[in-house]
């Protein structure tokens, strides 16, 4: 069907957007995990991620999407303190 290819180049689109800034946001967290190494400082901040599900919550428009966002927030989460645990030398 005619729509449905070009609804599938509009994912493409979306989905290497995606994977840059998934790119970005995991550089920046890397070089957070070293500053953590050097400073001592514990990988899991709690209060960090849970004023981000409180912002992420306002971000949202389509209400209806709540659950998918916080379960595709938990795994971005659980990546970056995955990649975070990388750089700790303990
Ligand atoms: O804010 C931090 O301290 C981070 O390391 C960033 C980040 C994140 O990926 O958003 C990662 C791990 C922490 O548990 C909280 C948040």
């Amino acid at each position: 069907m005619q729509e449905l290819d070009k609804l599938r180049l509009e994912l493409d689109v979306i989905d290497e957007q995606i994977v840059t800034l998934f790119e970005q946001r995991m550089a920046i967290s890397t070089r957070m995990g070293v500053l953590k190494n050097e400073g001592g400082i514990e990988v899991w901040n709690e209060a960090r991620e849970a004023a981000k599900v409180r912002n992420r919550e306002k971000m949202l428009r389509n209400r209806s999407l709540t659950a998918y966002v916080d379960k595709l927030f938990e795994t971005i989460l659980e990546l970056s303190r995955q990649r975070q645990e990388e750089q700790q030398d303990r």
